[in-house]
This record gives C-alpha cells, sequence and structure tokens, in this order.
C-alpha cells in the first residue's frame, strides 16, 4: 500500500535522550474497530495507530456499511450490531495486515454475504490454511489460492457451528479468527494453544459485554449473544517501542524515557531478553489504560551480552525478532535463537532477510531453520535491504547507529504500515537516520 520506494541512510548519532510517545498498539486497533462495528452504538477509539494496516481495516468496515469519523487519533465507531454489516462490491484490501486478513476471515466466515479478501504483495504470500481448515470445520466456505495462500473468497453463510479446537501453531491471529467467527455460531467454541499468545480478542469481548471465559492458553465462547458500544482508550505499542529499548541500549550515553507503554504479559517478552543480556531498562508510573497494564520505560545504555534465548519467551516477543536480532549483533559473545520458525511466515522471512541485512553489514549469522546464531562483534557499515518488511528497516536503523560506516537500507516505505513517524521521532531523540536523496 505504500507509496513508491524510500532508502534511508543510517550512521552513529548522538547518545538517545529525552522523552517519547509512540503510537498506539497495532494489535488492539485492529480489534477495536471491528468489535466497535459489531457492537450497538457508537464506540469512541482513542490512541487509535494511524498505521497503514489498521488504517485498511477502518476502510474495510466503511465498506461494509459502518460509519467511522476521524478526529485526530480517535475514531467515532457507529456500530452496526452483529447483523448489520452490508456487502461490499468488490474485494477488500487488507493491505499489508496479517491480522487484518485472519481475523476478518473470522468474522466474515458466518455472515449472510460473500466477501473476498485481498492483500498487497508480502501478504499474498503468507499462509492462510491455518484459519481456512478450522473455519471449514465450522462449517465456513472459504476458497483460497493454490497453497492457502490470498485472495480468499469467502461464501454467504448463516450456520456455523462451534467447535472444541486447538491451534497448531501459537498464533493469536488464528485463535481470534476462530473467536470472532463462534459470535456466529450455534454452540460453544473451546480455543486451546500450544503455548499462551497474546488475549486482546478476549479481554476485548468480555469489555464490550460478551460472555467469555479465559486464562493463558485458552478460550471458551458461545454464539447468540449482543457487543455493547465501548469506549477503548488504546494503549502505545510495546512493539514500536522496542526499536527504542534496544537503540538505547546498544548507544553509548543513551538515557531515554518511553511513555506509558502497553506492557501485555503476553507482548513483553523482548524486555525479559533483553533484561537476560544485561540490559538496564526500569519500570516506572505502572498503571491501567484501556484495561491494559501500561507503565513508562526509562533505558540506559548497557554492556550487552549473548544468551540463549529461552524458547518459552518466543511467542511473546514474537515481532521483536529483527530487533532481538540487531542487539544480539552488536552484543558480546553469541546468542542463539530457535523455536522461532514463525518468523519465516512473516511480511517477510524475518531470519533469512534480518540474517541477510545484518551480514552485509559485517555481523557473523548463520541461519537455522528455526532460528539463529548471531555472534556478536562490530558492523562495517555497508547496504541492506528490508525487502519492504517494516519491522526489518527499523531494526537495520538501530544497527546503523552503531555501525563504523554508513548504512544504507532499501524499501523503507512499509515502516508507515505499523510506526509512522519513526523517522522524526527517532530523529528527535538522536539517531542518526535520514531519507537517502532520490538519484536524479
Ligand atoms: O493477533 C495479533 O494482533 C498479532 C499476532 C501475531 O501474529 P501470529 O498470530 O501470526 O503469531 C503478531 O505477529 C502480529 O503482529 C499481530
Ligand atoms: C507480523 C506483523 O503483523 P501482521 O501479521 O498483522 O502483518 C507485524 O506487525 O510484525
Amino acid at each position: 500500500m505504500s507509496a513508491g520506494r524510500e532508502d534511508w541512510l543510517a550512521g552513529a548519532g548522538a547518545p538517545l535522550r529525552g522523552e517519547i510517545v509512540v503510537p498506539g498498539d497495532k494489535s488492539v486497533s485492529h480489534r477495536a474497530i471491528m468489535l466497535a462495528a459489531l457492537a450497538e452504538g457508537s464506540s469512541r477509539i482513542t490512541g487509535f495507530l494511524e498505521g497503514e494496516d489498521t488504517r485498511a481495516t477502518a476502510a474495510i468496515f466503511q465498506r461494509l456499511g459502518v460509519g467511522i469519523e476521524a478526529d485526530g487519533a480517535e475514531r467515532i465507531v457507529r456500530g452496526v450490531g452483529l447483523h448489520g454489516l452490508r456487502a461490499a462490491s468488490g474485494p477488500l484490501d487488507c493491505g499489508n495486515a496479517g491480522t487484518g486478513m485472519r481475523l476478518l476471515a473470522g468474522l466474515l466466515a458466518g455472515q449472510r454475504f460473500a466477501s473476498e479478501l485481498v492483500g498487497d504483495a508480502s501478504l499474498s504470500r503468507r499462509p492462510m490454511g491455518r484459519v481456512i481448515e478450522p473455519l471449514r470445520r465450522m462449517g465456513a466456505s472459504i476458497e483460497s489460492a493454490p497453497g492457502g495462500l490470498p485472495p480468499l473468497r469467502i461464501h454467504t453463510n448463516n450456520s456455523l457451528q462451534a467447535i472444541d479446537f486447538e491451534t497448531p501453531v501459537a498464533s493469536a491471529q488464528v485463535k481470534s479468527a476462530v473467536l470472532l467467527a463462534s459470535l456466529y455460531a450455534s454452540g460453544e467454541t473451546f480455543v486451546r494453544e500450544p503455548h499462551p499468545t497474546r488475549d486482546y480478542t478476549e479481554r476485548m469481548l468480555a469489555a464490550f459485554g460478551w460472555p467469555i471465559a479465559f486464562g493463558p492458553g485458552w478460550a471458551r465462547l458461545g454464539g447468540g449473544h449482543r457487543l455493547r458500544a465501548t469506549d477503548v482508550d488504546v494503549p502505545a505499542d510495546f512493539s514500536s517501542a522496542a526499536f527504542f529499548l534496544v537503540a538505547a541500549s546498544v548507544v553509548p550515553g543513551s538515557d531515554l524515557r518511553l511513555r506509558r507503554i502497553g506492557m501485555n504479559p503476553r507482548r513483553t517478552g523482548l524486555l525479559a531478553a533483553l533484561r537476560l543480556m544485561g540490559a538496564d531498562i526500569s519500570e516506572e508510573a505502572a498503571g491501567e489504560q484501556g484495561g491494559e497494564p501500561v507503565a513508562d520505560l526509562r533505558v540506559r545504555h548497557a554492556r550487552l551480552r549473548g544468551i540463549a534465548v529461552p524458547e518459552a519467551l518466543v511467542p511473546d516477543m514474537i515481532d521483536e525478532f529483527p530487533a532481538l536480532f540487531a542487539a544480539a549483533a552488536l552484543a558480546e559473545g553469541r546468542t542463539v535463537v530457535s523455536g522461532a520458525a514463525e518468523l519465516r511466515v512473516k511480511e517477510s522471512d524475518r531470519i533469512a532477510v534480518m540474517a541477510a541485512g545484518l551480514r552485509a553489514l559485517g555481523a557473523r549469522i548463520a541461519e537455522t531453520p528455526d532460528g539463529a546464531v548471531i555472534e556478536g562483534g562490530r558492523l562495517t557499515g555497508g547496504e541492506a535491504d528490508s525487502q519492504g518488511d517494516h519491522r526489518i528497516a527499523m531494526s537495520l536503523a538501530i544497527a546503523g547507529q552503531c555501525a563504523a560506516g554508513e548504512v544504507r537500507i532499501g524499501d523503507c516505505a512499509n515502516v508507515a504500515t505499523s510506526f509512522p513517524g519513526f523517522l522524526a521521532l527517532a530523529q528527535s531523540v538522536g539517531f542518526g537516520l535520514r531519507p537517502a536523496q532520490a538519484i536524479v
């Protein structure tokens, strides 16, 4: 969805200092639009992430007949009720967002109209069989391109049945797709996970008044209830904060404060991993926002050591591995990542693309099927390509802060999918980072 190719130049900047606020949580913003749209009455979403992924989800619900008004970083959603969506003419474009497409597949599986979900080139390569399979077991009729790839054609259906389902991979998107389809199903659905994942769908369904029982790694709910309009105050996204936690850890002299960051325990695995590496990060002013734990995070430069990342942390830091790879390449000693094969089916193959990117900057990294072995040391500089993956672009920008020479990072426009304003915010705290001039 991002317009044009954009390259960045990164190099040693100043120590990172100051106090910043990062944008709203992407997972919460997607879900807030979805549940508010299906609720009865108007909901106000504050702190909504103005990223391309979440804007694509909002635009889809507008096409499905939901009134959504933007007021700065707020959205007023005029909910149409569980059965109030209307068919849209033409495909619904999820852009770059796996979350958008997988959750919508569940939500649209029980509608009395057909829909088609499409995405950009990256999303069109991502596996959807993991949601199609359980939704078919519930009675949904969904066609995909060969190999379970998008686009998804979801046929009209008003007779879904509940299922008892164990997700084959730890995936909040798969769990959420089944839970959202269950709103339209007869009977009680039970979802179990091999490892607990983020529980925003469960928490938010409860906040919107839907009877649901859940705990770490499981959720149970029945169909046939109603969602009541509810205001959602979206906390700042831990995954966006992560780039600054790593950058301030590795840049000497840094002392940075991040305000009111969402601290859902299923999201903060990177904090635990960085602390094992020796990072100096303290939590202050712990509180609550929109039903989620939040805290200010103060991060000061520290010498990082390589670690074997505990596999139990992997789902809690699944989006933070590109940043962790950058930290590991600059740490002392060896870091081993395992049990993280899911990284290969994100916006890019994040193991391969980070390994190639850091190697181009002088790092020593060996890929394994489900992770990597990273030898920490010095980075020289050079040219690395993010392959249009937002988290890789931002992680390579961190690496650039500590490289001996200049780092050119290719294809960064997709940063706008999750973190609009990253470049200016990073510059404001001392990053050496700027857009590369177009060659004329
Ligand atoms: O449910 C969510 O909001 C998300 C779940 C994770 O994906 P998986 O469910 O594929 O692990 C994560 O990588 C993604 O950025 C957001
Ligand atoms: C994997 C991500 O998101 P999604 O699955 O929604 O594309 C991400 O933001 O890192």
